[in-house]
C-alpha cells in the first residue's frame, strides 16, 4: 500500500513532496512500485523486461507466501515478497531448489537509548520477522550487516565498540533457536570482539547452520574509507581470505557491504565455488544508490552465481554531531539508509527491490542448476584468462613495476 500519489498526481501539494523526506521515492515503496503505478500494464511488462531480465525466457514468476507470513507482514507492518528463479530441466541431475531470504530493518529505539535497550528492541522486532521467513520455509535467511546496533561507525566514539560480541554472543545464541526452530542457516553480520586476540573488533558475518551449530565465520575484507563511513577507526581489514561455506542448502559466501566495490572479491568468494553470495549492508541514498542496482547484477552475471543484497533502512540520528574532513558542517546522522534489499541470478534476472524506507523480508526460490547451466551457455569461467591477470598482478605488486602503456612516438614531437 502505498503512501501518496507521489508525483503521479499532478495535484501534488508541497506537503506530500515533504513526505518524501520519509525515505520514499515520490511517496512509493519502490522504483519498481512507482513505475507499475504510473505506466500502462503493457509497458509496464516492457520496462520490467528490460529493468529485471527475463528468468529462463519469461518474467520472473511471483510465489505467494503463506497466510500466516501475511499476516505477521500487516501486524508488525513490513514489507513481504515472494519470487521464483527458475532453471532449465536437466536429463541427469534433479532440481536444486532453495528457499532464500533477506531481511532489513531499521533499528528499534533512538541511539539515545541505553544499549541494552537498542539491542534487546531489535531483538524483539526481528523476531516476527524471522518467523514469517521460518513460516514461509525459508531455508537460507541473510540479516543486513552489524543488524544488532545502530551503525555508528559514522561518529568514531569509542562508547560504540560496547556492541561489540564474541562470535557465539547474545546475537548468535538468539538466532541459534531460530535456526534450530525452522531448520534453516542463518547468516548473521555482527561487530565482533575476538576474545582471544586482545579483544579486538571485527566486521564478522556469523554463519549459523540448520541445526542451531555455528558452520564458521567471515571477516570484512575490504573496510570502507568514503563520506561517513569512518569504519576503520573500529576495526582492520579480515583476516579470514574467501571461505565458502557447504551448508545443507548449498554453498554459500558473504561479502560484506563495502567488499562489493571489488570485483576480485567478488571472484575470489566464486573460484571457490559458492553458489550464493550475500552482500549484507548499510549504505545511504547519496553515496552509493546508483551503484547499488549494478555492482551485485553484474557480480551475479560475471560468476555464475546467485546474489543476495541487503541493505538497512531508515535515519539513525545519533547524539553528538561529527564530520568526515570533508567540508561538510558537523551533522548528527550518515543519511538515508536506503533499503532495496532484492535477489540477482546469474542469467541477469533480478527480482524487483523491498521497500526504500520500511522494514521488510525478500523471499525468492532458486535451483542453484541455474550455476552451471550458466557456465555452460557463457564459459565466463573458461574464457576467463586468468593466468593473463595473475601476470599482471604480480608484476604490479613489484616495487619497480611499470604500467605496461605505449606512447604515439609522435606524441611529444614538436610541430614544426
Ligand atoms: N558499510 C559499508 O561498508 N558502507 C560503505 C558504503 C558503501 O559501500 O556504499
Amino acid at each position: 500500500m502505498e503512501k501518496t500519489d507521489g508525483i503521479g498526481n499532478e495535484n501534488g501539494s508541497t506537503e506530500e513532496k515533504q513526505s518524501f523526506k520519509d525515505g520514499s521515492i515520490c511517496g512509493y515503496n519502490s522504483l519498481h512500485h512507482l513505475l507499475s503505478a504510473n505506466l500502462k500494464p503493457q509497458l509496464y511488462q516492457e520496462v520490467s523486461r528490460l529493468l529485471l531480465g527475463l528468468n529462463c525466457g519469461k518474467a520472473l514468476e511471483t510465489i505467494v507466501p503463506p497466510e500466516s507470513a501475511k499476516a505477521l507482514s500487516s501486524k508488525h507492518d513490513f514489507d513481504l515478497q515472494a519470487f521464483k528463479f527458475s532453471a532449465d530441466k536437466e536429463l541427469l541431475r534433479e532440481p536444486r531448489v532453495v528457499r532464500v531470504g533477506l531481511i532489513q530493518n531499521c533499528i528499534a529505539l533512538p541511539t539515545t537509548a541505553p544499549f541494552s535497550d537498542q539491542k534487546k528492541a531489535i531483538f524483539e522486532k526481528l523476531g516476527p520477522i524471522i518467523d514469517a521467513a521460518g513460516a514461509s520455509g525459508v531455508n537460507i535467511l541473510c540479516l543486513q550487516e552489524a543488524w544488532m546496533m545502530p551503525f555508528a561507525f559514522c561518529t568514531r566514539e569509542e562508547r560504540w565498540c560496547e556492541f561489540a560480541e564474541p562470535v557465539n554472543g547474545e546475537s548468535t545464541q538468539f538466532l541459534q533457536e531460530f535456526a534450530l526452530k525452522y531448520n534453516m542457516v542463518i547468516i548473521s553480520s555482527i561487530l565482533e570482539r575476538d576474545i582471544n586476540h586482545g579483544e579486538t573488533l571485527w566486521n564478522t558475518a556469523v554463519i549459523i547452520g540448520n541445526h542451531g551449530n555455528i558452520i564458521g565465520k567471515h571477516r570484512k575484507n575490504h573496510i570502507p574509507r568514503v563520506g561517513d563511513f569512518n569504519e576503520s577507526t573500529y576495526y582492520m581489514e579480515g583476516n579470514t581470505g574467501h571461505p565458502v561455506f557447504e551448508t545443507a542448502y548449498g554453498k554459500i559466501a558473504v561479502n560484506i557491504c563495502y567488499g562489493r566495490h571489488h570485483p576480485l572479491n567478488w571472484l575470489a568468494f566464486g573460484l571457490n565455488g559458492a553458489e550464493i553470495v550475500f552482500n549484507p549492508s548499510a549504505t545511504v541514498g547519496e553515496l552509493s544508490e546508483p551503484m547499488w542496482p549494478i555492482e551485485a547484477r553484474n557480480a551475479a552475471i560475471a560468476n555464475s552465481y546467485f546474489v543476495g543484497s541487503i541493505n538497512r533502512v531508515g535515519t539513525e540520528i545519533f547524539p553528538n554531531p561529527f564530520t568526515s574532513g570533508d567540508g561538510k558542517p558537523p551533522h548528527p546522522d550518515f543519511g538515508h539508509f536506503y533499503g532495496s534489499s532484492h535477489f540477482s541470478a546469474p542469467d541477469a534476472s533480478c527480482t524487483p527491490s523491498l521497500s526504500r524506507y520500511k522494514d521488510g523480508l525478500m523471499i525468492s526460490d532458486m535451483d542453484l542448476n541455474l550455476c552451471r547451466q550458466l557456465k555452460d551457455k557463457w564459459g565466463f569461467r573458461m574464457t576467463a584468462r586468468y593466468e593473463l591477470y595473475a601476470d599482471t598482478l604480480a608484476s604490479y605488486l613489484k616495487p619497480d613495476f611499470e604500467p605496461q602503456v605505449i606512447s604515439d612516438p609522435l606524441l611529444h614531437k614538436k610541430s614544426f
